[in-house]
């Protein structure tokens, strides 16, 4: 899969966000810039960074080479919450919440997350894999290079099994690398309505076990929210999880402030997600730990919710990371773009904040950013270049794809010349 030998030169902008990662409060707007950069790739990683000028190569003719003139190289992005593998779509939905019923009374009634859980049920995992691959592609044209997916639309051994089978397959057959979490607490199933207690037995004892045997999630998840999973029984499942070796992160205080944020921070989850109502508290404790506050926009955009307080919780020095949340329900999009734009626009961050969000604090909300997010000696080239000369237009051009090329572990895979 690596590439062999990739030279890039003269980009107007390197924007490398090396350091210390996560990157918390103040620091993320250190993006680390270099002027008229250039980039040395080997065998998939990155040997060298620094201006063009002082380029260690004699000869180009044993690289690939690219000019990046007037271009902007940054690392590839990283989208590390979404629910990507699942059967059917909910378009009526979208227009029941507008008119004003709210997504957990839909929830409540059997339709919303169950109603992609029946439609996941009753895919084989060969279409699932076959639509998954097709988000894929597209996700990799807006500079996604690393990707989170989730299960938890299956409910059930079987086919929650059956969702991260297709990312454990796509992972060896396409070029995004797919980062697997078990969600089987993504809700409660009409099979155990009103016994919530036994479903979270169910998991723990049945198949939590059955999916770290296989080793195909690195991650747990659980959607802590009132009517759903209480905090209670959210800590028995991650508290569960972390025993056998999973990694934690939770939807947290997205409908409700129930206090997901204080028990993410309080289990060392990776990260705490949506958090659209966490409480002063609960970014008190983001700022202080090391768990990554990942904040979803196009979700409250879509869900006309008011949106989480990510201006507080960088001044209070926590580390922010900006995800697309792709599912079919509350937010039918993996659009990198207006992720960028809404972050600026409503949640207040400037572009440099936006940069470390979507690439090294991605990361470190996946594990990985002693691997990818930046562009540092002895990491992946996972690379984005933009058809502008500044990480500026990734918000100034609002909404819009300005993805030129990407590079995956130094072998170019998508360039919008091939796209014409
Ligand atoms: N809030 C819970 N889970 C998903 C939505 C899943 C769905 O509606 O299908 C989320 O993160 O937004
Ligand atoms: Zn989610």
């Amino acid at each position: 899969m690596a590439g062999k030998k990739l030279f890039i030169k003269h980009a107007a902008e390197m924007v490398t966000c090396a350091g210390a990662a996560p990157k918390m409060g103040a620091a993320m707007a250190d993006i680390g810039i270099i002027p008229d950069g250039a980039l040395l790739a080997e065998n998939g990683k990155i040997s060298w960074v620094g201006p063009t000028a002082e380029l260690p190569v004699q000869s180009e003719a044993q690289w690939e080479v690219i000019d990046a003139t007037g271009q902007c190289v940054m690392p590839g992005f990283v989208d590390s919450h979404t629910h990507m593998v699942f059967g059917g779509y909910r378009a009526e939905e979208f227009f029941w919440r507008l008119a004003g019923t709210p997504y957990l009374e839909i929830l409540e009634r059997g339709g919303g997350i169950l109603n992609t859980v029946q439609a996941t049920r009753s895919a084989s995992l060969a279409e699932l894999k076959a639509m998954t691959l097709g988000r894929l592609d597209n996700m990799l044209a807006m500079g996604v290079t690393t990707v989170e997916g989730k299960s938890g639309y299956g409910l059930d051994k079987e086919t929650e099994l059956r969702q991260l089978a297709v990312m454990d397959e796509l992972n060896r057959e396409q070029p995004v690398e797919i980062v697997p979490t078990f969600m089987g607490a993504h809700a409660v199933p009409p099979e155990y309505k009103g016994r919530t207690d036994d479903y979270v037995d169910y998991i723990i004892k049945e198949v939590l076990p059955a999916v770290v045997k296989q080793g195909i999630a690195e991650f747990c998840d659980v959607f802590c929210e009132q009517g759903v999973f209480s905090l209670v029984q959210s800590r028995r499942l991650l508290e569960a999880a972390q025993a056998m070796g999973l990694k934690a992160k939770l939807h947290a205080d997205e409908i409700v402030a129930l206090g997901g944020a204080e028990l993410a921070a309080e289990l060392n989850a990776c990260s705490a997600d949506h958090l659209l109502q966490a409480s002063d508290a609960g970014i008190a404790a983001l700022g202080k730990a090391h768990t990554v506050a990942t904040v979803l926009p196009m979700t409250a955009f879509c869900l006309r919710e008011s949106y989480a307080r990510a201006r507080t919780m960088i001044n209070n020095g926590a580390a922010v990371a900006l995800a697309t949340d792709y599912n079919p329900g509350s937010c039918f999009s993996h659009s990198i773009p207006l992720v960028a734009a809404l972050a600026a626009i409503q949640l207040k961050l400037e572009p440099a904040e936006i940069v470390t969000a979507l690439t090294i604090n991605g990361a470190a909300a996946v594990n990985r950013a002693n691997r990818v997010g930046s562009l540092e000696i002895g990491k992946q080239a996972d690379i984005a270049i933009l058809e502008y000369p500044s990480h500026l237009f990734l918000v100034y051009h609002a909404g819009m794809n300005i993805v030129d090329k990407v590079i995956k572990q130094g072998r170019l895979v998508w360039r919008k010349s091939d796209q014409k």
